[in-house]
């Protein structure tokens, strides 16, 4: 296929436009191209992956290392009450392949639980674990670590596939993974071992699973975009361009989509024949929709933007999780990555190695190789008044084992030798918004993540504290942890100076979704139906983690990417093709 980098040169008819090369993008674009005799035209505001951002995106050491540059949107959250008035900034890929060519590369893709609550709240159960088992197949497999490190014992190859997406376990173990394991076996009943998270049930510690295959970051555009457009002609992309509108090419039928390159280009219409997929994520999604006249009413009028449908939901109930760190200096005799981040020539030997054959310490995930995906005891007063999490396979928080000092806004690290837990809310009850304020697409929309609007958020998060500071407190640990850093000391001291460290230091883990969330077609509520076609509308469909209705209890790619497989089929299906 084609690559146009302006709009001017794309003269060919489509059948299906998709807005957003992302993670969705990617994967709705590969399967609905298998058909040789459509046409898909992908518009991808970021720009080519395999540039001069390839080893940035693609060397697993540089995970995290894209956030601020020109492939990521930079966004940042409105001033958070409940986090003594900090902004957060709002990292997303900005670029072929999305948050999957920026994001930390976990991939943990949830409970049976969780997509059983997708198939209640769609009233669809076809969404059900069990129905979607061949879909979970087909878009990942598990891949050997370069090193060709066996991993048997610590993953489940019945529940992996032979999909294009490549996963695997660490290369890399160090002191602070055995112990990790060795306290699930020491102590079973509380901390029981789960050989694999990926199972549909998550509960335990558990080896961790990461898009990384042959070396290199595995995401949407090396797993389905490339081979598909190396491949077939009838799948072309626009890069650099942005979707500023969608287009009504029909009463109440939207099968038009404006582009523009900038705020002062001249804008450019494409018409798709059979469909409009968005996929433009938790962010630019409601965005979109908001800016075509799609979302409450009210602020719409506001911004002298004509309805055309009022739909509440847009843009409400988004969900993103928390996350928070806390470090314990290790004993200098043992092996930690604190020493290798602290050392420049260190990590260039390891990058040059990277560069000759993709292996070595750069060629696989190193920072996060163990954790647990945890829950609050039956007991616990916080579930009194209810449980958020969607069933007993779903964790409420969970504990990821660094082997370094894992620094949160504000803090640096500090010379010596760390191991840190960085705790994630997995089931938050805090509920927030994406809100446009402006009718250019080129102004950032406003996100409010709300974090910690809730009692049980900070009840579950003080919890959370209190068993990572369990964990790391048993005889397992003994000789090999001197103890908790100053701060982490300072705030186990008491539940009031956790609630404060919690308010100091808290991050978003990026993990945004449920800002156009799947319903019941018999709801008067949410935007998309069970097919994902927005309710009240012809033409136009939704496929990406907005249409999540709840945080997932996990890491969200591994979800939209099943998502995604499925999507595709339900489009070619409505299509008969
Ligand atoms: C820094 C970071 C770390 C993360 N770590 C993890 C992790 O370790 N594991 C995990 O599972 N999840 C992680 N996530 C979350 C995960 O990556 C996302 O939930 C997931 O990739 C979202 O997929 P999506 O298809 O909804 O959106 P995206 O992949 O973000 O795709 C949206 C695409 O649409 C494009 N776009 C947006 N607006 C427009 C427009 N108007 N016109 C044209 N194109 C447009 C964007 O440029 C982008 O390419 C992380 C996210 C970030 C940002």
């Amino acid at each position: 296929g084609n690559i146009y980098t302006s709009p001017a040169q794309v003269t060919k008819k489509y059948d299906f436009i998709v807005v957003g090369g992302g993670t969705a993008g990617g994967v709705i674009a590969a399967r609905l191209s298998e058909i040789a005799t459509v046409q898909v035209l992908v518009i991808e505001a970021g720009g080519l992956d395999n540039t001069t951002f390839f080893d940035l995106i693609y060397t697993p050491l540089l995970a995290g290392n894209a956030i601020g540059t020109e492939i990521d949107w930079n966004y940042s959250s409105v001033a958070q009450p409940e986090l003594d008035g900090r902004v957060i900034g709002y990292p997303r890929g900005k670029v072929l392949g999305g948050s999957s060519a920026i994001n930390n590369m976990i991939y943990a893709r949830g409970s049976s639980d969780e997509y059983n609550r997708l198939a209640s709240a769609s009233g669809n159960t076809a969404w059900s674990w069990s129905n979607l088992k061949s879909y979970i197949l087909k878009n990942e497999q598990h891949t050997s670590p370069w090193n060709n490190r066996s991993n048997a014992g610590e993953y489940n190859p019945a529940w992996h596939g032979t999909g294009p997406l490549l996963t695997g376990l660490t290369a890399d173990v160090f002191d602070l993974d055995n112990r990790v394991i060795s306290n699930t076996k020491t102590f079973p009943s509380t901390y029981p071992f789960n050989l694999d998270p990926n199972s549909g049930n998550m509960v335990g510690i558990s080896w961790l699973e990461t898009t990384v295959g042959n070396g290199m970051r595995s995401n949407s555009a090396s797993a389905y975009v490339h081979p598909a457009l190396n491949t077939r002609s009838n799948l072309d992309i626009l890069v650099g361009t942005q979707a500023t509108k969608l287009v009504q090419t029909a009463p109440k039928t939207f099968r038009g989509v404006q582009v523009a390159q900038g705020t002062c280009a001249p804008t450019y219409t494409f018409t798709a024949s059979k469909e409009i997929i968005l996929s433009a994520g938790a962010i630019g999604t409601p965005q979109l929709l908001m800016l075509s006249g799609i979302g409450p009413a009210t602020e719409l009028e506001a911004l002298g933007i004509p309805v055309v449908l009022n739909v509440p939901d847009v843009g409400r109930n988004m969900q993103d999780q928390p996350i928070l760190g806390f470090q314990w200096q290790v004993d200098p005799s043992f092996t930690t990555l604190s020493p290798f981040f602290a050392n420049e020539t260190a990590i260039g030997a390891a990058l040059a190695e990277w560069g000759q054959d993709h292996s070595g310490f750069a060629a696989g995930n190193t920072v996060v190789n163990t954790i647990g995906f945890l829950r609050l005891p039956n007991s616990s007063s916080l579930l009194s008044s209810g449980d958020p999490s969607a069933g007993p396979s779903s964790p409420h928080f969970q504990l990821a084992f660094l082997g370094l000092f894992y620094a949160n806004p504000g803090q640096t690290s500090p010379a010596g030798n760390y191991n840190s837990i960085a705790i994630v809310l997995q089931s938050p009850t805090s509920r927030g918004s994406v809100n446009i304020t402006s009718n250019s697409a080129f102004v950032a929309p406003s996100i409010d993540p709300n974090f910690f609007a809730t009692p049980f958020d900070m009840g579950a998060m003080i919890a959370a504290a209190r068993t990572a500071e369990a964990f790391f407190s048993t005889s397992v640990f003994d000789g090999y942890l001197i103890g908790p850093a100053a701060e982490t000391a300072a705030a186990f001291a008491s539940d009031e100076a956790l609630e404060a460290y919690i308010r100091t230091y808290t991050n978003s883990i990026k993990h945004p979704v449920g800002t156009a969330r799947i319903s019941k077609n018999t709801d008067a509520t949410g935007v998309v139906g069970p097919t994902l076609l927005v309710k009240g509308l012809t033409g136009l469909r939704i496929v990406d983690a907005s249409v999540l209705p709840y945080a997932p209890a996990s890491f969200p790619q591994g979800e939209v990417y099943i998502i995604a497989e499925r999507a595709a089929d339900l489009i070619k299906s409505a299509w008969n093709l």
